[in-house]
């Protein structure tokens, strides 16, 4: 359960952490240390092979440390037996690793059962889980994972990996193997859930849109899982700290800093609106008066129906049947602004309906108001970036101060 702060998750700390397999010249994982908050969602992103699985690993032991310690909430893992160790630590991985001769209710309820969960908690724990990843108990509990899609398989992986409610989730490449829009699909799911949950998530992959699009915190990790930077995504797309970040960031920073903002958090345009039993000629009037040329007709229950243009009202000849045109996309407050962006692009007239939770109508927005905001938002960053320069250069002035006053 969430405390009082909204916070479920815990604690988690590498220190000094080092991986050597055995007949490998170099370490996998060389010498890192990291503070993660509980709740936070951390992404490692780096490239193949730099030892972001070894180290993700190592948290819950699948791996076992050459040397260095990881605590949770300050208990060194090594001391926690290993069924201890997976109520606290969940674990996802690509292709939802789910056990094939399983049924999806079986797979889910493996750990609470292994740490002694009574029938009927575990059989509510299933029905509750899958509810939660959005698929329906009574239709899929019984499946087998051969039966499911990509998709439904990684839900059900999620499902498994939250059963026991641990505060530590761990997720290694989950989306990997999914196509681009279920993915995409999957992340929006993973942020409603996180906000619900507030876990300590530490999430793996080697895509560094997606974490951008995911990760509170993001630690862009070099060969043996150095640390290039671990900051925040604003951060790091404004203010990479060398040229491997930068590489890694690649091109287009303004539009990939559009991922990390939602509709809801900019000044939608509001239209003139109508509904569609309005009499005529109230919309005639609404047309008439002065600069409106456009109007966005609602349908009953207050959603976008259809763009109606004066041309269209002089044509409609008494009925509003065939008369405008049908609202053929939108994007609701939870979009982001690049998936706005992509709809007013795409729109002939330029411009998109907001929709709220309902699919009631809140606003529209428009080329000018995208603009707007990427410029407000990337000036932001920028000071933003510079009083963090600031702060380091106080924190290291004061570091030399300390040491010269303990030197003398
Ligand atoms: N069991 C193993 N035995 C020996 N070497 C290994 C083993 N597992 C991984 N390695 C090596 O350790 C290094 C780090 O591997 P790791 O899988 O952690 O990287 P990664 O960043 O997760 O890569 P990817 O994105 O390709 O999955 C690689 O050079 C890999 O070849």
């Amino acid at each position: 359960m969430p405390d009082s702060n909204g916070v479920s998750g815990a604690n988690i700390r590498l220190e000094n952490l080092t991986k050597r397999y055995p007949g490998s010249a170099a370490p996998a994982v060389d010498n890192v240390s990291m503070d993660i908050k509980a709740g936070e969602l951390i992404v490692f992103v780096g490239p193949s092979g730099c030892g972001k699985s070894t180290t993700l690993k190592m948290i819950n032991r699948l791996i076992e440390p050459t040397s260095g310690k990881i605590l949770i909430n300050d208990e060194d893992v090594t001391n926690i037996d290993p069924v201890g160790l997976r109520r606290k630590v969940g674990y996802a991985i690509q292709s939802s690793g789910l056990f094939p001769h399983m049924t999806v209710a079986q797979n889910i309820s493996l750990v609470p059962k292994m740490i002694g969960w009574s029938k009927g908690r575990v059989d509510a724990r299933v029905a509750e889980m899958l509810d939660l990843v959005g698929l329906d108990p009574t239709e899929f509990r019984g499946r087998y994972p051969r039966q499911l899609s990509g998709g439904q398989q990684q839900r059900v992986g999620v499902a498994r990996a939250l059963a026991a409610d641990p505060p530590v989730l761990l997720m290694d490449e989950p989306f990997g193997a999914v196509d681009p829009i279920t993915r995409d699909h999957l992340q929006d799911e993973l942020i409603r859930l996180q906000h619900e949950l507030h876990k300590t998530i530490v999430f793996v992959t080697h895509d560094f849109d997606e974490a951008i699009k995911l990760g509170d915190r993001i630690a862009v990790l070099r060969e043996r899982s150095h640390i290039a930077q671990f900051d925040t995504p604003e951060a790091i797309l404004t203010n990479p700290a060398d040229d491997f970040v930068s590489g890694f960031v690649g091109a287009g920073a303004a539009l990939k800093r559009l991922n990390l903002t939602r509709v809801r958090d900019v000044p939608v345009v509001e239209v003139p609106t109508a509904g569609v039993d309005d009499p005529l000629q109230s919309i005639f009037d609404i047309m008439g008066s002065g600069s409106v040329t456009e109007l966005l007709l609602l349908d009953r229950h207050n959603r976008p129906y259809k763009w109606l243009r004066r041309g269209d009202l002089m044509r409609a000849k008494g009925s509003l049947a065939r008369a405008g045109t049908l609202v053929s996309h939108h994007v609701t407050d939870d979009s982001t602004l690049r998936d706005a962006l992509e709809a007013v692009l795409t729109d002939s007239a330029g411009r998109v309906a907001v929709t709220g939770k309902k699919g009631e109508y809140l606003g529209v927005v428009d080329m000018e108001t995208l603009m707007n905001s990427v410029q407000e938002l990337l000036q932001a960053d920028r000071l933003d970036a510079i009083e963090h320069r600031a702060e380091l250069a106080d924190a290291a002035g004061g570091q030399v101060h300390r040491e010269q006053e303990g030197a003398s």
